[in-house]
C-alpha cells in the first residue's frame, strides 16, 4: 500500500513587536543566516525601510539590493539575474504582497533561504508557502518557499496606510467563506475536509472580525491583532498543504476581477467585497460583514474603488472558470449575468 505524502511548511520563528528592526542582527545571529544577502523591496516606499533595515545587518554582512515594481514573472527573472551574479545565501522580502510573493517564489526555485519582512498588514502571504505571481498560467498562487522566519515591526505595519490595513481585514474576513465552501466541496464532491487548518482560518478570520472593533480606537493593538490573524492564517494553508483553508469563491471573485481590471485595487479590497457577496449566496448575514467593514472605512462599494459596475458582474460570472477544481458555492455553472447583477444589488456593492 503506498502512503501517500504530506508536507506541513512552516516558518521557524516569528519575531513580533515594537521597533524590533533594530534588532535584526541579533535575530540573524539566532538563526545562524549566512551572507551574502539578497532584499528584494519595492520602487516607492518600501525602499525607505529596506533601507533601515540595511543599517541593521550585521557588521560586515555583504548584500545587495533588488527593486520590483510588480509581482510578475519578469521581476521573477530579473530577481534570478542577480542571484545568479551574487549566489547569495538567503533572500528578505521587505515590502507588501508582491514584493513578498517575488522573493519568497525566486527562493523556492534557486532553493534559498526567504525571510518575511512585511511592511503593510495587507495579505496573509506575509507566513504561507505560497505566491502569486502574473504570467503563470493561472492568477491562483502555486507553491513557494515558506519563510525560515518573519519580522514584523508593529511600529512599521502600524504605520503602514490605512488602506493597507484595511485591505488585510478583508482578506482575513474572507476565510469564512473559504471554509464555508471546503465544507460544500466535501459535502457534495467527497473532498477532503481538514476540521484543524479550516478551524484555524476560521479563529484567524473571527481574529479579524474582532480587530475591526479596535483598530478605530487603538491602531498599534488592532495592527498586532490583525498580524497574528494573518500569521495563523498563513499557518492553516502551510499545515493544509494548500490555500484551500484560505481561499474560496471570495478569492475566486478577486482573481476575476484582476484579470479584467489589473490596476488600482487591492487583492484584500477584492476579497471583502467578494466576501460580502458570497455570504449573500451562503445565506450567512453579509450584512452584518457589511457593516462592520463599513465602520473601519472599507471600501464596500465598487465605485469607491473605480470598478464599473459591469466588471464586478461579469467576474462574478467567470469567477467559477478560474480554478474549477476547487468546487465553491458558485458550483461548476457558476452566475448567469442577470443573477450576478441581483447579488451584487441586493448587497449593494453596486447600486
Ligand atoms: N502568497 C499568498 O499566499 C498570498 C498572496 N497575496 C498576494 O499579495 C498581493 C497583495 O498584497 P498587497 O500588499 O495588498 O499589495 P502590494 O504588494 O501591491 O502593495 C500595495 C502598495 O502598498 C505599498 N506599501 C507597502 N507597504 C507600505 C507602507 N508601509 N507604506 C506605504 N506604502 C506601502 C506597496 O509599495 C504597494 O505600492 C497580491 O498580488 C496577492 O495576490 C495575497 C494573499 C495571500
Ligand atoms: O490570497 C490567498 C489567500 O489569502 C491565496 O489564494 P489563491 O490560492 O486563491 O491565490
Ligand atoms: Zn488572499
Amino acid at each position: 500500500m503506498s502512503i501517500k505524502e504530506h508536507v506541513i511548511s512552516l516558518p521557524r520563528r516569528v519575531f513580533i513587536g515594537y521597533n524590533i528592526i533594530e534588532n535584526i542582527s541579533i535575530y540573524f545571529s539566532q538563526l545562524g543566516l549566512k551572507f551574502p544577502y539578497l532584499i528584494v523591496t519595492g520602487e516607492k516606499f518600501t525602499k525607505n525601510i529596506a533601507k533601515k533595515i540595511m543599517e541593521n545587518l550585521p557588521k560586515d554582512s555583504s548584500y545587495e539590493v533588488v527593486e520590483i515594481s510588480n509581482a510578475t514573472l519578469d521581476e521573477v527573472y530579473k530577481v534570478e539575474e542577480i542571484v545568479k551574479k551574487i549566489n547569495p545565501k538567503v533572500l528578505l522580502g521587505v515590502g507588501g504582497g508582491k514584493v513578498i510573493d517575488v522573493a519568497k517564489y525566486v527562493s523556492f526555485r534557486n532553493n534559498l533561504e526567504f525571510i518575511s519582512i512585511p511592511t503593510a498588514p495587507s495579505h496573509d502571504g506575509i507566513t504561507s508557502p505560497f505566491a502569486s505571481i502574473k504570467g503563470l498560467s493561472r492568477p491562483v498562487s502555486v507553491k513557494a518557499k515558506e519563510p525560515l522566519a518573519i519580522i514584523a515591526d508593529i511600529e512599521i505595519l502600524s504605520s503602514a496606510p490605512r488602506r493597507l490595513i484595511n485591505a488585510g481585514i478583508g482578506d482575513t474576513i474572507g476565510k469564512i467563506i473559504a471554509v464555508r465552501d471546503w465544507k460544500l466541496a466535501a459535502k457534495l464532491r467527497g473532498e477532503y475536509y481538514g476540521d484543524y487548518t479550516a478551524s484555524l482560518a476560521i479563529m484567524s478570520a473571527k481574529h479579524a472580525f474582532q480587530c475591526t472593533k479596535i483598530i478605530n480606537k487603538d491602531i498599534k493593538y488592532g495592527t498586532s491583532m490583525l498580524m497574528e490573524a494573518l500569521i495563523s492564517s498563513g499557518v492553516a494553508m502551510g499545515m493544509a498543504g494548500s490555500t484551500r483553508p484560505a481561499s474560496g469563491s471570495e478569492h475566486l471573485f478577486a482573481h476575476a476581477v484582476e484579470l479584467l481590471h489589473p490596476e488600482g485595487v487591492l487583492h484584500g479590497e477584492l476579497v471583502g467585497l467578494g466576501t460580502i457577496m458570497m455570504a449573500y449566496l451562503h445565506g450567512l448575514n453579509w450584512r452584518k460583514i457589511r457593516n462592520r467593514l463599513k465602520k473601519i472605512g472599507f471600501p464596500v462599494k465598487a465605485k469607491k474603488l473605480g470598478l464599473p459596475d459591469e466588471v464586478v458582474i461579469k467576474a462574478l460570472t467567470i469567477a467559477h472558470t478560474i480554478r474549477p477544481e476547487r468546487y465553491t458555492i458558485l458550483g461548476d455553472r457558476g452566475l448567469t449575468w442577470n443573477s450576478a447583477e441581483k447579488v451584487a444589488r441586493i448587497t449593494e456593492i453596486i447600486d
